[in-house]
Formats: C-alpha cells, structure tokens, sequence
C-alpha cells in the first residue's frame, strides 16, 4: 500500500545571504547525507534559491520558494512568478503562510488562486492554514481551518488533490515557542483529513501529507512525528541552525 512520505520543510523567511544559505546546505548535506526515507525541503529567500539548488546535489532534498504570484507574468513590480521558481529549480511552494495573510493581507481567494497557478507551472503547493489566538479561544479553530482549505482546494483535479502538501501551522504557535500539544496538533490534523476525504476523496486524503509547523524544535520533535496524522513538519526558526535542523530531519518514528 501506498504510504505517506514523511516531509520536513524549512522556512528560512527572510533570513541568510547567498553565502550563508551556500554554505548551510553544503555543511548539512555533509552530516546527514542522502534522505532516502523522507523528503527534506529548503525554501531559502528568492536571492539564495539559484545558489542553493547548484549545491542541492544528495538525494532526498528540494528546492522549494516560500511564495509565488498568482499571475504568469506582467506588470507586478517587485514579484516572482511561479514559472519563474520552476525555472530556477523550485519543486514546491509555500502558500498562504500566515505572515503572507496576516502581514501581506493575503484572502483565502488570493490563495486559491495562487495553489492553481502553482500547479499550472508544475509546483507542488505547501499550503499552509491555521488560526489565530483569538479564533481558538473562541472555539473557532475547526472553522477558520476548514474555510481555509476548502477555498484552497476549489477546482483541483483529483491528480492535483493528491499531490497538494498541507501546512497545519497554529498562528499562536509560530515564533513564540508555544508548541502546540502533540494532541492539539493531532486533533486538528485528523479534522483536515477527513474534511479533505469529503471534499476530494478517502483514498486521496489518506495519501495527503499534512505538516505542523510552530515552534517545532529538537525536543519536541519526536512527539510531534509520533501522532499518526502528523506527515512532516514546516520549521522556521530551528531550521536556521544545521545542528536543530539536523536533529529534526532525523526525527525518530515511533
Ligand atoms: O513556516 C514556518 C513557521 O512559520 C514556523 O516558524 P517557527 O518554527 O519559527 O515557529
């Protein structure tokens, strides 16, 4: 039977010159090597992405872009589209994430539109939903999840269902080392599968990897991976370090 790769993913924002980002990915691909069992995902800033997919050469990691414009090209001063990432090497692309809504005032529409236009071009959409302290204090969690990912999904073929990647990142959670419990986590991923499994279809659900991310570090690493519905992990600040990153990549399954 078909199982569900694990994928851990960092999210280096806006942080590391070309020189920095060159020099972190030759120093991790020498201590850990291939991945062969899991997928490891670097999205650097746009700058590092040329730099870093010419010494991304161990098997088992890609090259991904923390964002992507919705259209294929003209005049939008200042953005990168998603051909444009393809073309540098990119595989994957993150959408959605909260600093992109909550910061960069992206709608669930614009969203949507940018996981077509990433498909259109042949990347794999991360994307990312999640709420914010509020919305969980008043019992809005599943809701604003829910909103989120059926937007995003609209129009999807069942090709495209399948390969979406999903990022459950609980926006109380992201830099401020307040971890979600593994069971919070495991509570909302279980509710995105079987929303996905309505939307699109059991047999996809059960393949679509589902992420966390949020003050993910090495020591609650484990226990994060352990939940069954937890695929992989969207990591920010631990992934900055090859020394936490490295810990997380070997996560030990249960
Ligand atoms: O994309 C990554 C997330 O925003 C998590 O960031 P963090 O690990 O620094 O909390």
């Amino acid at each position: 039977m078909e199982k569900r790769i694990p994928l851990i993913a960092a999210n280096w924002k806006m942080h590391k010159t070309v020189g920095e980002s060159v020099a972190f990915i030759e120093e991790l691909q020498r201590e850990v090597g291939a991945v062969t069992d899991r997928e490891v995902v670097i999205a650097p800033p746009f700058t590092a992405l040329a730099a870093v997919r010419r010494v991304m050469t161990a098997p088992g990691y890609r090259l991904a872009s923390q964002n992507c414009h919705q259209e294929a090209k003209g005049a939008f001063t200042g953005e990168v589209s998603g051909g444009m990432l393809k073309d540098v090497g990119c595989e994957y692309v993150i959408v959605g994430h909260s600093e992109r809504r909550h910061v960069f005032g992206e709608t669930n529409e614009t969203i949507r539109l940018k996981v077509a236009a990433a498909f259109a071009c042949g990347l794999v959409p991360i994307l990312c939903v999640g709420e914010v302290l509020a919305e969980r204090e008043s019992n809005r969690t599943f809701k604003v999840v829910d909103e989120q990912v059926q937007s995003a999904v609209l129009g999807l073929t069942p090709q495209q269902a399948r390969e979406l990647v999903i990022a459950y990142e609980p926006v109380w959670a992201i830099g401020t080392g307040k971890t979600a419990t593994p069971d919070q986590a495991q509570e909302v991923h279980a509710f995105i599968r079987e929303r996905y499994a309505a939307l699109c279809d059991k047999t996809v659900a059960n393949l679509t990897r589902i992420l966390y991310g949020g003050s993910v570090k090495p020591d609650n690493v484990d226990s994060l991976m352990a939940q069954p519905d937890v695929d992989g992990l969207l990591v920010g600040g631990a992934s900055l370090e090859v020394g936490s990153f490295k810990r997380i990549i070997r996560f030990v399954s249960p």
